[in-house]
């Protein structure tokens, strides 16, 4: 058996990120091949249960002290580090090591793992909080909820499983807010998502769009524009990769975003107030780009989000929509989970090719090139210049 984890392990080692994600779903193939009923019936269930001991051993600081003390800790370093009552501890740290989050070495003596290791990032206990806490009662409510609307596809955003799941009438933006730690959990997340990896900003062709020979391409003053940028992380890609480039680089979101943003070094970015909901009042941009903005709404709303923008565009602007565009067959699972979350959260959805090119026909915008960045979760840029 050890040879063919070695084996398997070389292969995937130094493989692309397309045949390392089909080996991984070869041997999700072939493990659920060897299961029995009692297996799968476990295995389902595991699901929550799983996130809900990580997000015990998040609040313990388990993953971080197992990361940072560089040797194997034992229950008693574990209990005194988190303060936990020991027989409490055993049963998270048994069943941790259990689902192969943390390694058991022998008795009451416990190691990281390379997901332990990922469970102490910042970023990816963010992600982890926001799935577990915000998005999970939107799922556990989901079922019900589509029963009780007798299997319509949602496309109200005032009436969604996350509506009722936290009886709120306020959107899930809106309630963030109003919780604060919420929304602030939530823009860590955003920031840290793909971070240190290769992003738009490296893919698409801006040499096909501006003449980057010349620095000073921007008759109008404003070169890029972030919509809901949150923090602005994508603007100051933007402006680490064109350094060069005259014009101002914007990032735009709600209140609460742009001062968590205020508070972070942002060398060469502007930070402004501006709800999408609105004309856009920066006008003649260059470049107004929306990343993971208009997949959180329904046709309807985005056609406004659009519109907004639209009505600020010079001749020579250009819309970027990055998002993800979910092919026809063959659905990624990682692609195909962010439309339920977004279907449980807003009513919203990711798109196939042909749903976003009809919501961009309906706002009057041709498709200039589309670019995906990465192949494995179907996420593209598509360019869109006024018809
Ligand atoms: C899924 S996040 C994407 C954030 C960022 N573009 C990214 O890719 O990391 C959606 C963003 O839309 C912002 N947002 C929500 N409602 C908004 C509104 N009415 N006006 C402007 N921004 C809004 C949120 O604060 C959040 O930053």
């Amino acid at each position: 058996m050890d040879v063919i984890v070695g084996q398997v392990t070389a292969l995937a080692e130094g493989a692309s990120e397309a045949t390392r994600k089909s080996i991984l779903n070869a041997l999700r193939d072939l493990s659920y091949k060897l299961e029995s009923p009692d297996d799968t019936i476990n295995r389902l269930w595991s699901g929550q249960v799983t996130i809900a001991v990580v997000r015990v051993g998040i609040n313990l600081k388990i993953f971080e002290h197992l990361a940072s003390s560089g040797k194997p800790l034992t229950m008693k370093e574990l209990a005194t580090l988190t303060n936990a009552d020991q027989t409490l501890l055993a049963r998270i740290l048994r069943t941790l090591a259990g689902y192969g989050v943390i390694k058991e070495n022998g008795i009451n003596e416990f190691a990281r793992t390379n997901i332990s290791d990922t469970l102490s990032r910042p970023g990816d206990i963010a992600a982890i909080k926001h799935y577990f806490d915000i998005c999970g009662p939107s799922y556990q409510e989901l079922p019900a909820w589509l029963e009780k609307r007798g299997y319509k596809n949602p496309t109200d955003p005032n009436d969604t499983p996350y509506h009722s799941a936290f009886n709120t009438t306020q959107n899930l933006f809106e309630y963030m807010i109003e919780d604060g730690a919420a929304i602030e959990n939530f823009n860590v997340y955003m920031t840290a998502r793909r971070q240190n990896q290769k992003t738009w900003v490296h893919e698409y062709p801006m040499k096909d769009d501006i003449d980057l020979t010349n620095p000073n391409i921007s008759p109008h003053g404003v070169l890029f524009v972030d919509v809901g940028g949150g923090v602005g992380h994508q603007a100051a890609e933007f402006r680490a990769a064109y350094p060069d480039l005259q014009g101002r680089v914007i990032n735009q979101d709600i209140p609460t975003s742009i001062a968590q943003a205020e508070t972070l070094p942002s060398a060469g970015i502007e930070h402004i107030v501006y709800d999408f909901n609105m004309p856009q009042p920066v006008k003649g941009a260059k470049y107004y780009y929306l990343r993971m903005v208009l997949h959180d709404w329904p046709d309807g709303k985005c056609i406004t989000i659009l519109q907004n923008q639209i009505g600020a565009m010079a001749e020579d602007s250009i819309i970027l929509v990055d998002d993800m565009v979910v092919p026809n067959h063959g659905v990624p699972w990682q692609v195909a989970q962010f439309d339920i979350a977004m279907m449980a959260a807003g009513s919203a959805m990711e798109r196939t090719e042909a749903q976003w090119d009809g919501l961009y026909e309906a706002v009057g915008l041709r498709v200039l090139r589309r670019v995906v960045y990465t192949p494995g979760v179907c996420e593209a840029v598509t360019a869109l210049v006024r018809k």
